[in-house]
């Protein structure tokens, strides 16, 4: 089977909330393709039509090249975490995924596998009841791992985890896309996917928005964007600014200069005798790519209502 997603043109209407409006991308295998877009966007009601959890009033979404009822034991083809809180709390961990296994076909042997790969080889014989959040998203990556398939859905795996725990995800999301796998992974947290994610699906008011590398995003945004040392700040300011630029401090001495290319900046402060003592690229994080992106507009924001 291949491992990929395709999402074609998809329509979903909640009453008169329009959740998706055209949503179309592919997640292809042997990356992390991040999907991101503000509250509302429509990623949870994308990932609900792929799984078969919702019906799109139009569009197709495919597993493989497969719809997902089309899927005979869907759990080898697909793995997902929606709902960590989804599990009856008096089971432990090991039965609850021995009851899905059975359920599904497939070997009980697969358990243990997949508990040790989700370190959670230790707390296999507690009640799930009593698992932190972390626990119970591990847990919930132990159950989309069973049918060890080759395309993977994840709802903010890394909601309540710990510093620790998110460090083991990001290792844990690197190394299933490593083996191939195609792992979608919605997300508010730029800062977590700038580690993680190859590949960013950004989405708004149902449609997507941006489909890009994070390189290549992070590149575009930081052209025209330097970082200047000076100690006459307000005067390299009122010249740049003067010369088109926006400026904005970063520190006692920093200056980000955009707008502007380096050339550029050096020749207006040398034109106006202000001194500075290094001028240099600014990378921007993703989380400032990913507003340059979004923030100005205000269309992209909520679904039409
Ligand atoms: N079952 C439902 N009934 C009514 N409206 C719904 C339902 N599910 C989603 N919506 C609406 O559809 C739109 C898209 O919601 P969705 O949950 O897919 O967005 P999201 O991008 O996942 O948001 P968030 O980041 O907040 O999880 C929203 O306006 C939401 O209120």
């Amino acid at each position: 089977m291949r491992a990929t997603i395709e999402v074609s043109g998809l329509r979903k209407r909640f009453g008169p909330t329009v959740a998706l409006d055209g949503m179309s991308f592919t997640v292809r295998p042997g990356r992390v393709t991040g999907f991101v877009g503000p509250n509302g966007a429509g990623k949870s009601t994308t990932m609900r039509v792929i799984l078969g959890l919702d019906a799109a009033d139009g569009g197709h979404a495919l597993i493989g090249g497969r719809p997902y009822r089309a899927l005979r034991s869907p759990l080898r083809h697909v793995g997902a975490l929606l709902d960590a809180g989804a599990l009856q709390p008096g089971r432990t961990a090991r039965d609850h995924l021995l009851w899905l296994a059975r359920s599904q076909g497939l070997p009980a042997g697969r358990v243990d596998e997949v508990l040790e790969r989700v370190g959670l080889e230790s707390a296999a014989r507690r009640r799930a009841g009593g698992f932190s959040l972390g626990m119970r998203q591990r847990l919930g990556i132990a159950a989309a791992l069973l049918g060890d398939p080759p395309v993977l859905l994840l709802d903010e795996p890394v909601n309540g985890l710990d510093p620790e725990g998110v460090v083991w995800m990001r290792g844990l999301l690197r190394s299933l896309a490593g083996e191939g796998r195609a792992v979608l992974v919605s997300s508010h947290l730029m800062g977590e996917l700038e580690g993680t994610a190859d590949h960013l699906v950004v989405v708004g008011r149902g449609r997507v928005i941006a489909d890009t590398g994070v390189a290549d995003l992070i590149a575009a945004a930081s052209r025209d964007r330097v970082t200047l040392r000076t100690a006459a700040r307000a005067a390299a300011a009122s010249a740049l600014e003067r010369a088109g630029a926006a400026v904005a401090a970063t520190g006692h001495d920093a200056l980000v200069v955009s707008g502007l290319p380096s050339e550029r900046v050096v020749a207006v402060l040398n034109a106006d005798g202000v001194p500075f003592s290094e001028v240099a690229a600014h990378r921007v994080t993703l989380e400032q790519a990913y507003l340059d992106l979004t923030g100005d507009a205000v269309e992209y924001r909520g679904a039409a209502r």
